[in-house]
């Protein structure tokens, strides 16, 4: 079996074309160009100020007076330096102006360098933030020297002055410089008291080495050259991000590190002394090791070194790429999709639930009446009424039996003449007992009022479905990812279609194409065809495949081995980046602590809806049920889930297997009590009155619930709401798989041989016919089994190569020539 894997993303780069190039080309040019005019205005500006504040005043009257030629300035640029001096020192900020001549220069070199600007900004308001900080601090300080605060920090601090005093002006100022550093030092009382702690320990040691004999002058001077390596090193990492910070994740650790060998220092020790003991912790990390804390007892000759603490680069960096770049958003590539909006669903009843009371008072009496007819008397009664059904809770009297009350289920249904009673009996957590009454004139469900509840709408879930109503008017929504797998079943007719639908909208309305994909496999052909349209924003496919929306059920295994290829290769991400499920790995990814050139990206949920699930058992066996299985089993985690739809809710399509795996299951009415045992494990789904009427389990509880209502046309103007916006250049790509069916593995050994081979060869001689699907339809094989079977059958000899439309020619006449064949084989062999 050959397996191939390509991990392809969504945005695969679409082929650039030259006119793209050219336009990239000129773009640079420009920004060289513009780089280079801001370059050269920051040295303007540098020269112009100099010289403002040696011939200021000088030029002072020629300011005023630009046009006339005849006056002559003293600044070194000229009139124009006089001018822009003037503005930007004078009339401006002051001595604080100095620092536009460093964001000039900044923000030509980003330009040149092509850098992203969005750096910048944050440096241009701290920037800004001092200048005006700085100015304010200057026209305070120095009233008699204006021009240090320029007009706007004078006039600021006359303002502040006259209403709020001297002391409260300083005490603003202060909190300017608070707020610098809290914000852009990051000062906090911990590091105050961590570097005082380190400089005390410093002068301690500084004092005791030179007291000490052992500490040479070379040790000192190899201590004082680290420190100054350090200091140099911090502000290169400060400085480097600014001018490079095109490899996001890089980051290389040893120039971190001050470069010091612990041997050097261990040889100081022991040449000095004649017996030193020196202990020094993880010799083998010696080359390039952060600085070593050396504790000195009072006993000379015993020095302990202590290994520092590691510094945790990979959070800092992380942290550092978030402060710059923000988190991580998977939904830029599509920024200005729009989610649908609601008005494109329709409104089908007109107000709420209408209540009948003459209907409920009647229910209520027959009950009551049937029940006292079995000697049964109630103590309270209640009705909730709701879409379809209304729910009479009942109180019996002390004593009461409630399997009496079950056993009348039938009894009670017949009284009422009504179909689809259910008792629960008791419900749970309540201690009452229900009785389940269809109303007679059902409230259709709108997908509108659900998707519009604020239940939906400000729901917390991974995946959110608003599937319908419950028996008490509440919008029931679950969550997929929870789930983790939904199996729906039912009787043909009964709102299974409908119900994949609400299940399907309600992930469009909630999820950015950027964070669900669906595979969609639908053998009848036109139950999902809607959804074509949004191929490119929402769906996911093998490559090198047509249509995305699968309809042929032998391309359905390749597509489930895929997924379980792309499960495997999720898990192993998330090996990687030691998380537990999707969830954290994909927080983690945000928060940019996962580097995608190690292969990390943005994981999305895959939901597998897969409609007539029994159609593919049938056609395909094992072949499928084994991926399905295993997928069920394990893909949780990693964010596949399953949806499997089937109208057979027989035990050999849900077998014991799937149902093991898909606690979540959905039951639309089916014809038997057995059929409703095979989805629910319980009977009552032969009770339910049809038309999206069902009941959902997640384990224990079994809840009815109507589903919601869309219809066909609604579901087409939601998939071309979004197909009509801009989407990825392709649909999501899945994993290559190679099939066995690609005939690159004939299997030439005998003993490698399929188990039905013997079988197989009879029946192709019997029926003197060399076609796969024969093999299929004797043997009940999938269409993958019976092709390898007729291809060992050619290496063997036994059917001849393949002919286009024509069978094989079969090469043996009849099963005695047959055995003998087997016979030679055996005895060659
Ligand atoms: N939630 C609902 N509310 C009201 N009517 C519904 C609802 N769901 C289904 N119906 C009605 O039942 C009809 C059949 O529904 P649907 O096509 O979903 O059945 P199905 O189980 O998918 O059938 P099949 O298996 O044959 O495709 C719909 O045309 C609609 O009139």
């Amino acid at each position: 079996m050959a397996k191939t894997t390509k991990t392809t993303a969504p945005d695969k780069k679409s082929d650039n074309t030259i006119e793209q190039k050219k336009s990239w080309k000129m773009n640079r040019q420009y920004k060289m160009l513009l780089g280079s005019l801001f370059v050269l205005f920051s040295v303007a500006l540098l020269v112009a100020f100099i010289s403002f504040f040696i011939h200021g005043q000088e030029d002072q009257s020629a300011v005023l007076e630009l046009a006339d030629r005849s006056q002559t300035v003293n600044n070194w640029l000229g009139k124009f330096g006089a001018f822009i001096a003037d503005i930007f020192v004078y009339r401006g900020f002051g001595v604080a102006s100095f620092l536009f001549v460093k964001l000039f220069f900044l923000t030509g070199s980003f330009l040149v360098l092509d850098i992203s600007l969005k750096r910048l900004k944050n440096i241009w308001f701290w920037d800004l933030f001092v200048i005006i900080l700085f100015s304010i601090f200057f026209g305070f300080s120095f009233t008699r020297l204006p021009e240090l605060g320029g007009t706007i920090g004078y006039e600021m601090n006359l303002f502040l002055q006259a209403y709020i005093g001297k002391i409260g002006t300083s005490l603003i100022l202060i909190f300017g410089i608070i707020i610098y550093l809290i914000f852009k030092i990051k000062i906090s009382p911990e590091t105050v008291k961590s570097f005082f702690e380190r400089s005390k320990k410093e002068i301690d040691d500084d004092f005791k080495t030179f007291k000490t004999p052992a500490a040479t002058s070379d040790y000192n001077l190899e201590e004082f050259a680290v420190k100054e390596e350090v200091e140099i090193e911090e502000e290169e990492i400060e400085e480097e991000p600014e001018l490079k910070p095109i490899s996001k994740f890089e980051i290389n650790k040893e120039n971190l590190r001050p470069t010091i060998l612990n041997s050097s220092e261990i040889q100081l020790e022991t040449s000095s002394k004649q017996m030193p003991l020196t202990i020094s912790p993880a010799p083998a990390h010696s080359i390039s090791e952060p600085e070593k804390q050396i504790i000195h007892t009072n006993d000379e000759t015993f020095v302990i070194e202590k290994a520092p603490e590691e510094e945790v680069v990979e959070e800092n960096l992380a942290s550092r790429l978030v402060a710059d770049f923000g988190l991580f958003d998977p939904t830029l590539d599509l920024s200005n999709y729009k989610f649908p909006t609601i008005d494109l669903l329709k409104e089908y009843s007109t107000g709420g639930i209408t209540i009948n009371q003459e209907e409920l008072e009647e229910n209520k009496n027959r009950i009551v009446e049937t029940l006292r007819n079995y000697k049964i008397e109630i103590a309270q009664i209640k009705a909730t009424v709701g879409p379809s059904v209304t729910l009479y809770e009942i109180v019996p009297e002390a004593g009461i039996r409630i399997s009496k009350i079950k056993s009348l289920e039938d009894d009670i249904a017949l009284s009422l003449s009504a179909l689809g009673i259910r008792i629960i009996a008791p419900i749970p957590g309540k201690g009452t007992i229900g009785i389940e009454v269809p109303n007679k004139n059902p409230t259709m469900v709108s997908m509108k009022s659900v998707i519009g509840s604020a239940k939906f709408q400000e729901a917390e879930m991974e995946l959110p479905i608003a599937l319908g109503k419950t028996i008490s008017n509440e919008t029931f929504v679950v969550d997929l990812a929870k789930m983790p797998h939904l199996l729906m079943a039912g009787a043909t007719g009964q709102g299974k279609s409908v119900g994949l639908n609400a299940v399907l909208t309600s992930l469009l309305y909630k999820k950015h194409p950027a964070e669900v994909k669906f595979v969609l496999v639908d053998p009848k052909k036109v139950e999902l065809t809607l959804f074509n349209k949004i191929e490119r924003h929402y769906l996911a496919k093998l490559p090198d495949s047509g249509d995305a929306i699968i309809t042929d059920n032998t391309k359905v295994i390749n597509t489930l081995n895929s997924l379980c290829v792309e499960m495997d290769n999720r898990y192993s991400l998330l090996k990687d980046a030691m998380v537990r499920n999707i969830k954290e790995y994909n927080d983690k990814f945000k928060s940019r602590k996962l580097n995608p050139e190690n292969g990390h990206r943005f994981l999305p949920y895959i939901v597998l809806v897969v409609d007539e699930f029994a159609d593919l058992i049938m056609t395909a066996g094992k072949e499928v049920e084994t991926p399905i299985a295993r997928l069920a089993q394990l893909a949780r985690a990693i964010g596949i889930h399953l949806i499997i739809a089937t109208q057979r809710p027989s035990v050999n399509v849900i077998t014991g297997l799937i149902k093991a795996n898909f606690p979540a299951r959905i039951a639309f009415r089916v014809t038997s009590k057995i059929d409703s045992r095979t989805i629910l494990d319980t009977q009552g789904a032969d009770q339910l009155i049809g038309r999206g009427d069902m009941l959902y389990t997640n384990g224990n509880d079994v809840v009815r619930v109507q589903c919601a209502f869309i219809d066909t046309p609604e579901v087409e103007k939601i998939t071309e709401y979004i197909g009509s916006q801009k989407a990825y250049p392709d649909a999501y790509l899945l994993p290559e798989f190679i099939g066995e069916e690609s005939g690159i593995n004939l299997d030439m050994d005998i003993s490698e041989r399929d188990s039905l081979f013997r079988e197989a060869a009879e029946i192709i001689v019997t029926a003197q016919q060399g076609s796969a699907s024969l093999l299929q339809r004797k043997l009940k094989l999938g269409y993958n089994r019976a092709g390898r079977l007729i291809d060992q059958l050619e290496a063997a000899g036994i059917v001849g190569s393949f002919e286009g439309s024509k069978a094989r020619a079969v090469n043996i006449l009849d099963l005695s020539s047959l055995d003998l064949f087997f016979n030679n084989e055996q005895n060659n062999s």
